[in-house]
């Protein structure tokens, strides 16, 4: 990929604790995938930078090859990515998701 649109992927990451690549905005999401991320992240009352793909075709494709992952959504938390849909809703499930965020000093809504 190229070096300005992977830095402008690690830029987002490093500046803002929790990154959701996703399709549409955190107010009006454009998938059912990036829409239940966006509940998740709401819920938990966390503050979250979303990232709409559908306005760069540099970063839709970009961010797979940087996260080695196929799909959009894509969640970062303190640099790390966490997963797509299906992992975070299973985090969230099990309480794995508020104790990751606890652990890295993020401030979560009780449940
Ligand atoms: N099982 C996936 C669902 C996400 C998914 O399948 N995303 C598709 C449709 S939105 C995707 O990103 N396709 C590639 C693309 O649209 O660039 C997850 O857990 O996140
Ligand atoms: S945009 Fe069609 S499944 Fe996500």
């Amino acid at each position: 990929m190229d070096a300005s649109v992977r830095d402008r992927i690690q830029g987002e990451i490093d500046s803002n604790d929790i990154v959701l690549f996703m399709k549409g905005t955190p107010t009006f999401p454009q998938c059912g995938f990036s829409a239940v991320v966006v509940q998740v992240l709401n819920h938990l009352e966390v503050d979250y930078k979303g990232i709409n793909v559908l306005e760069d075709p540099s970063v839709r494709d970009g961010i797979k090859e940087f996260s080695n992952w196929p799909t959009i959504p894509q969640l970062y938390v303190k640099g790390e990515f966490i997963g797509g849909c299906d992992i975070v809703r299973e985090m969230y499930e099990t309480g794995e998701l508020t104790d990751l965020m606890a652990t890295r000093g993020i401030a979560v809504a009780a449940e």
